[in-house]
């Protein structure tokens, strides 16, 4: 086992420098056509800058990996490099691929050996605030695998089965338990060598990364989400997070 695959010991990770992969090469197909979803504007600057900075806002992240997309790597650095961005953050740009699964091990496989701790964080959640990266930072610091933050659900939830045919009811199956379920965000942190193996081993389509260290039987825990750090996915969500962004500006002062 090469020293980049071994997983860290909990108390040898409490200085461990951190790097996130942003995957930003999704369309955005359920907010409507335009421009790849991570460039399109909020507050007049691009989603993906907002992302950039929420990270580089952390003391501990160090280096920032964006997975632009593939035909538009070139447009991406040239944003970064004309948005102000903290100096003490290094930042790289790769081409990513036809799945968000697939950008982030894009993403995974250009990170420079040295950082220990990997955080996953969508270009689609602009406004995700420092403390709840931070708390996720603990979090594996302190020897957790894999960290989601979490929210519980406002909403019953039904399982359904498929419709019998196209425009017919779909018959509710089941009623989980609410207070069991948990509506999770990014960023999502991990020790390194496990986010590594858990994309090398598993070939099952997911949603998520910390899917994927379960699958490999690893421990995923939950540290407390923020409504916030919601993801822009449908045309509504843009103007929630203009909304939020007005309501910091006038109150935060930025
Ligand atoms: N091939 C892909 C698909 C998605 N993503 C990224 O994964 C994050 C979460 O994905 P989602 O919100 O579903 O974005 P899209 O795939 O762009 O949205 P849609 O499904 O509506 O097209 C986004 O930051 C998106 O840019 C990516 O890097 N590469
Ligand atoms: C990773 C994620 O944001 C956690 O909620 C989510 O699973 C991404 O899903 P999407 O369908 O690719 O937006």
């Amino acid at each position: 086992m090469s020293d980049e695959s071994r997983p860290l010991a909990a108390g040898a990770r409490s200085e461990a420098p951190v790097a996130a992969v942003i995957p930003a090469a999704g369309r955005g197909v359920r907010l409507g056509p335009g421009a790849p979803k991570a460039l399109r504007t909020l507050g007049g600057t691009p989603m993906l800058i907002h992302a950039v900075r929420a990270l580089a806002a952390s003391r501990a992240v160090r280096l920032v990996v964006v997975v632009a997309p593939p035909e538009g790597t070139t447009e991406v650095k040239s944003l970064l490099d004309a948005h102000a961005l903290p100096e003490r953050t290094d930042i790289l740009v790769v081409p990513g691929g036809s799945s968000r699964q697939e950008s982030v091990r894009l993403g995974l496989q250009a990170l420079p050996p040295g950082h220990d701790i990997v955080l996953v964080h969508d270009a689609a959640r602009p406004l995700v605030p420092v403390d709840t990266v931070d708390a996720v930072i603990e979090a594996v610091r302190a020897g957790a695998p894999a960290v989601v933050p979490a929210l519980p659900l406002a909403d019953t939830v039904k399982q359904v089965e498929p419709a019998a045919a196209p425009g017919e009811p779909e018959p509710v199956v089941a009623t989980p338990d609410r207070s069991l379920l948990r509506a999770v965000q990014t960023p999502q942190g991990f020790d390194r060598a496990t986010l590594v193996r858990a994309h090398e081993t598993v070939t099952t389509d997911v949603t998520d990364d910390a899917s994927m260290v379960e699958q490999l039987g690893e421990r995923v825990v939950t540290v407390p989400g923020h409504e916030e750090a919601f993801k822009v996915t449908r045309p509504l969500d843009l103007v929630l997070a203009e909304a939020v962004l007005a309501r910091r500006r006038l109150t935060d002062g930025f």
